[in-house]
């Protein structure tokens, strides 16, 4: 059974404004409640989908000896290799049961920016790692896009409002690899219960069993996707910044039962950030009489850095 509601973004890219339209109000809906949705009509082929995993398959098995070899100091874990156990959820002392690799924005026309931003890693031992990763990252950022703009038009505002908040923003993308566990766990998690710092969070890798999402009443639901589908949440950003009409729901992705102990999990969120002068101000048009204005004026880099530091990956 699906849990998520499933939308179709070639309803949005039609040129039938009712088809449009469906997809604004299922997608908005979707998120004033749940907070995911599972989409499928995004830009990612099957050819590109199937190098990606064959890629990063190849990276995650080489000797951690040399994996090690590109995870950067003082960068906050921004670029390049993170080490299994290091991060930790909000809240939590125990680490995850994951270790990852971040790609980060490729800007390519603004040198302000390009400063900002810690460069890539490339890694040396695997010719075709770096150029699939671009392009997934390029693919999933077009397919946000898309989706801002739809919520853009749900939230009364212009369409294009995020496209400059977006553009050459610090997204990121994190292929996650969650090993065989060897051993009881006892309190460590593959990942623990937590909510996307990001705006939006466009997700690969979410057909079998693992995600779960919590629902108001505290129950926790299965968050499963077609072949053809990726799971796109709520970020705490787009929370913020909508006075929480659209909801960033806590997730997290349990162990598998001991018989599949073996198998390992991996999975691909692109995290969207916008670039880190926005500002998550409550917009005007959700703050009323009945819906007071919730969470304080911050920028988007400020709060990256306040819950980075909540994760372990940056130190005070
Ligand atoms: O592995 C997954 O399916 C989800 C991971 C996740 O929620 C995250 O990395 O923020
Ligand atoms: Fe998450």
């Amino acid at each position: 059974m699906k849990n998520i509601p499933s939308v179709d973004l070639t309803d949005f890219l039609s040129d039938d404004p009712k088809r449009k339209q469906k997809f604004i109000d299922e997608i908005g809906k979707a998120y004033e409640d749940i907070g995911f949705v599972a989409l499928k009509g995004h830009f990612l082929s099957d050819t590109l989908v199937d190098n990606l995993y064959d890629e990063i398959k190849k990276f995650f098995s080489l000797p951690l000896e040399t994996k090690s070899s590109y995870e950067i100091e003082g960068i906050g874990g921004q670029r390049g290799y993170v080490s299994f156990g290091k991060e930790s959820a909000k809240g939590r002392k125990v680490g995850d049961l994951k270790e990852f690799w971040h790609f980060g924005q490729y800007v390519e026309d603004n040198d302000e920016l390009k400063k900002e931003y810690p460069d890539n890693v490339k890694v040396k031992e695997l010719p075709k790692f770096n150029a699939v990763g671009k392009e997934t990252y390029q693919m999933l950022e077009k397919t946000g896009v898309y989706v801002l703009r739809a919520l853009s038009l749900y939230l009364g505002l212009d369409e294009f409002y995020f496209d400059n908040f977006i553009k050459n923003g610090n997204s990121i993308l994190r292929p996650i690899h969650y090993p065989p566990i060897t051993s009881e766990p006892k309190d460590a998690v593959r990942a623990a219960a937590h909510g996307d710092i990001n705006l939006i969070t466009l997700l690969m890798g979410s057909q079998g069993k693992g995600l779960q999402v919590q629902r108001h009443d505290g129950e926790w639901l299965d968050a499963i996707a077609e072949p053809d589908e990726i799971v796109i949440n709520v970020g705490d950003m787009l929370s913020r910044h909508s006075n929480n009409k659209l909801k960033s729901t806590i997730h997290r992705v349990v162990n598998p039962p001991r018989e599949l102990w073996g198998n390992s999990r991996y999975s691909i969120p692109f995290f969207m950030h916008p670039i880190s002068e926005m500002p998550l101000d409550c917009l005007e048009n959700c703050v009323d009489k009945d819906n007071p204005k919730k969470f304080d004026d911050i920028t988007a880099g400020e709060f990256l850095n306040q819950r980075l530091i909540e994760l372990g990956l940056v130190k005070k």
